[in-house]
């Protein structure tokens, strides 16, 4: 955000102009929030956040509202543009002891958050952080300027104290910190404005960070050509455990084929056979013994997308059957206890993943992610993505309410449509399996779990409250349809 100030400052715009215009939407945005005759109560910190807070309550003034504005610190050491938009404010303001807040706030009808915004360097501590705690408790509705106050924009991480507001006003674009949990939580409600940055300094930024929407990968993803074969659409092979734990590798071997494959097979130990056949339609079944097996199952060049982990056991030989996954040229989606097994010598894994040609998906959640990358875990979650993917060679698919995909090349998407009642049994598995048959599919890798956790996501609020994972696959239905409709 600074570089895209920065230039459209050096084309023309001045600060203030900027300024202006955010403070502008800011005020338009408080007075939907809150009846005309309500009372607004704006804290205003000491940069460029507060800054916008000024030009609010001229506005929120001049609209009629009655405005309190409250200042963390002495107005006198304002600088730049926030220092110009204190003095064309026209209002009064008073500087506030923190003890002093909890009585300036009561009887206001919102409370705007103009605090910190894109500056936060630390967390909130003493003056600062006892406004957040106060603003907090006051019960009042609080709309937050660019950010609640205590969020970083870069992570979405509050080591101290934060604001926690119901709505928020960003500019240009949304940051990572309006995704990533805490701050999406946090901010609330976000409503991303235009201020007059124009989109052409984005070639020059390159950004790298993505919220994870359609239209990152719509185009990577084809539909059945009129005269399309179901061997153009892939063949995958999903891994299936022992007899006590084959329900997993169903699951994913499921939704790999609602996600498009042409064709799955359920490569099964001989001793779970019966019990995956008699679970089993439309996927295949194939009767698959240790080392040797597999290899021979994977002579056929026909197969290119192949899962293994979910229930598939803990151990050496689980590690030696992924070895010789990665041998072939099938684009591989290691998953689970794949991941769990190479805890003690994951180096040798990313050796052989940098290896090959085809890509490889890592599908972590947190707990899986630490066996592997213990080192990486005091990052924030980007950062720990981007890291595992630079280090591993892999795409890293890291898990959880705000689930993070990152490419070896920097990428990185940041999920946000996944509701809670995805936490079940059995769900993540059916996302290996959606990734599997996406890649079966031919779609590069990073697109290919990119969209499969967004269909996931999507697919969970389409089966709604209650959902269980065999859900998932059936819902996926009217997600696609939809997708198919909206080119
Ligand atoms: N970019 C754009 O296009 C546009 C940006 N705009 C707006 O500018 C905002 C960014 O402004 P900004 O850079 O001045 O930073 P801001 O968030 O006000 O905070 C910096 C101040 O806080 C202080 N400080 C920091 N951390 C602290 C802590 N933990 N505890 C205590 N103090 C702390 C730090 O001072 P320090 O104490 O470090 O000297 C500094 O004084 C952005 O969010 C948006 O609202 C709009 O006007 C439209 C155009
Ligand atoms: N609170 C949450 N909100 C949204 N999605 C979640 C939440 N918690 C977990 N998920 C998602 O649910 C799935 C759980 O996967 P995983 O932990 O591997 O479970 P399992 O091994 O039981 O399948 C992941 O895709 C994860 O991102
Ligand atoms: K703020």
């Amino acid at each position: 955000m600074g570089q895209a100030d920065n230039m459209t400052i050096a084309s023309g715009t001045r600060g203030i102009t900027l300024m202006e215009r955010a403070g502008d939407h800011v005020a338009r945005v408080a007075s939907e929030m809150c009846s005309s005759q309500g009372r607004i109560a704006i804290v205003c910190g000491p940069g460029s956040n507060g800054g916008d807070g000024f030009v609010a309550a001229r506005h929120l003034h001049q609209a009629g509202h009655a405005v309190d504005v409250l200042l963390l610190k002495d107005p006198a050491g304002l600088k730049g543009d926030a220092a110009i938009a204190f003095g064309q404010m026209g209002l009064p303001s008073q500087i506030v002891e923190p003890a002093e807040l909890k009585e300036n706030l009561s009887g206001c009808d919102l409370i705007i958050d103009a605090l910190f915004g894109a500056g936060l360097d630390r967390p909130l501590e003493g003056n600062a952080a006892a406004f957040a705690d106060t603003i907090n408790k006051s019960g009042v509705p609080v709309l937050a300027v660019d950010l609640a106050s205590g969020v970083n924009g870069s992570t979405g991480e509050a080591e101290g104290a934060a604001v926690q507001a119901v709505r928020s006003v960003t500019f240009f674009r949304c940051k990572p910190g309006h995704y990533l949990l805490p701050g999406r939580d946090l901010c609330g409600d976000v409503s991303c404005v235009d201020i007059g940055i124009p989109e052409s300094v984005l070639h020059e930024i390159g950004p790298q960070t993505f919220v994870n929407e359609p239209t990152l990968w719509r185009d990577a993803w084809t539909v059945p050509g009129r005269a399309g074969h179901k061997y153009d659409r892939g063949h995958a092979v999903v891994f299936s455990g022992p007899m006590s734990s084959t329900g997993a590798a169903r699951l994913a071997a499921g939704a790999c084929l609602r996600a498009g494959a042409g064709l799955v097979t359920l490569a099964s130990p001989p001793s779970a056979m019966m019990v995956n056949a008699s679970h089993l339609t439309a996927v295949m079944l194939r009767s698959v013994e240790g080392l040797e097996g597999i290899s021979d199952l994977l002579a056929d060049k026909r197969l290119n997308s192949l899962l293994i982990g979910p229930g598939y056991g803990v151990s050496d030989d689980t590690s030696e059957a992924v070895s010789v996954l990665l041998n072939s040229e099938c684009a591989i989606v290691l998953d689970a206890d794949a991941l769990t097994s190479h805890q003690n010598a994951p180096e040798a894994l990313f050796t052989q993943i940098k290896g090959r040609k085809a890509p490889v998906v890592l599908t972590p959640h947190d707990g899986e992610f630490v066996r592997l990358f213990p080192d990486l875990v005091a990052l924030d979650k980007l950062a720990r993505a981007r890291g595992a993917a630079a280090r591993s060679g892999a795409i890293v698919l890291l898990k959880g309410a705000d689930t993070v995909i990152a490419s070896p090349d920097g990428r990185a998407a940041i999920n946000s449509n996944a509701p809670p009642w995805l936490a079940t049994a059995g769900s993540g598995d059916v996302l290996a399996g959606i990734i599997c048959g996406l890649l079966a599919q031919k779609m590069p890798a990073f697109e290919a779990a990119a969209m499969a956790a967004w269909l996931h996501g999507a697919a969970g609020v389409e089966a709604g409250a209650g959902l269980i994972a065999e859900d998932l696959a059936p819902a996926m239905r009217p997600v696609i349809a939809r997708l198919v409709e909206k080119p």
